[in-house]
């Protein structure tokens, strides 16, 4: 029997690459999206639910049409300079929806989630590489509103059937290889694809946000990972929970860290263009260094960051800006 799973922000950069993967392995991936953040053409694989989360009853409705065996929930808030200025909007949108999806599919039995939680929940640490079981120490909204939504989860699975697998993903980049879908926001605030545009022209300067972190090159460090390869630890999450296995959490990195100054010179020598730098302040909420250990997810589901280096990400993420239209720029 065809598997439905219900696919959360599939509208989305990474909920979209989720959504392609499930269709190639056989599942039916039914997006439910607002398109706040989303775009309707990046639906392509499966069908399409328009709905906001906070909404219940329209919740209702789509799990007892489609009885999803399993939930993909990305759709959140997830810009941290955003979440500075504004952290009551990520509080109401990020735990709001998470809750009533939470209480929408217990109720309707669906039990297995898997869950988008992010390296933000650890804040600033001046240890080695973060594991799962590393403090959380949030220092921005979005970061301590995914910690709350861990939270919810495990309560309820102390007091439900639900099963989770949370995936604390580092920083996810590249695109689809064939380029049929790619990551698109306006406004764009995401280095690589800020990086890549800059490379190509279509931007004058790209910003550095500081560079007297305490770090080697004074620029922040973070651990690159392919959407593809993150993509990948879902399908593998699904597998797990199936199997019977009980609620996890696993961090989704490379394991290696590179400075934004690392990831813009390897962008100018693949794009083939220069990136002049501006730098400005601090990007209050920025941690200096995140880079994971990753070895749980690799030992308890086989998965490994095959696609994870800075060359295949920048690639990937050029091909596909190079090749697609921007979603919201007019046909
Ligand atoms: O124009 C820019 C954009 C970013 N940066 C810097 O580049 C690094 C990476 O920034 P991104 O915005 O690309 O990524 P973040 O680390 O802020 O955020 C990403 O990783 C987070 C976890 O830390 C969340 O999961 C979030 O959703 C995801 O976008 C940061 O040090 C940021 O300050 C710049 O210097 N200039």
């Amino acid at each position: 029997m065809v598997k439905h799973i219900l696919v959360t922000g599939g509208a989305g950069y990474i909920g979209s690459h989720a959504c392609k993967a499930l269709r190639e392995a056989g599942y039916i991936p039914v997006t439910y999206d607002n398109l706040e953040t989303g775009w309707r053409d990046a639906v392509r694989f499966g069908p399409f639910e328009e709905g906001d989360l906070r909404d219940r009853s329209r919740l209702d409705t789509v799990f007892a049409k489609w009885r999803p065996q399993a939930i993909m929930h990305f759709a959140a808030l997830s810009e941290i300079g955003e979440s500075t200025r504004d952290p009551g909007k990520y509080w109401r949108a990020n735990i709001l929806s998470s809750l009533t999806l939470i209480e929408a599919a217990v109720a309707a039995g669906c039990f297995n989630i898997i869950h988008s939680s992010t390296c933000a929940v650890y804040g600033e640490q001046d240890h080695g590489p973060l594991r799962e079981d590393s403090p959380l120490q949030p220092i921005n909204a979005y970061g301590a509103s995914k910690r709350a939504i861990e939270d919810i989860l495990k309560t309820f699975a102390r007091s439900t059937a639900l099963k989770f697998v949370i995936f604390r993903y580092f920083n996810v980049a590249g695109a689809d290889p064939a380029a049929e879908i790619g990551e698109f926001h306006r406004p764009e605030t995401h280095l690589i694809p800020l990086a890549v545009e800059t490379a190509l022209g279509h931007r004058d300067t790209l910003t550095i946000f500081g560079n007297d972190y305490p770090t080697p090159d004074g620029t922040c460090i973070r651990d690159y990972v392919h959407v593809v390869d993150v993509v990948a630890a879902h399908l593998l999450g699904l597998e797990w929970l199936d199997a019977g296995n009980g609620s996890e959490v696993f961090c989704l990195g490379s394991g290696r860290g590179f400075s934004i100054l690392e990831l813009v010179r390897e962008t100018e020598a693949i794009v083939g263009g220069p990136i002049p730098l501006i730098i400005g302040a601090r990007r209050p909420g920025d941690a200096a260094r995140l880079v994971s250990d990753s070895t749980a997810a690799e030992a308890a589901l086989g998965w490994a960051p095959r696609r994870s280096t800075l060359e295949r990400m920048i690639t990937d993420a050029w091909r596909a800006r190079s090749t697609l239209k921007h979603p919201a720029d007019p046909s």
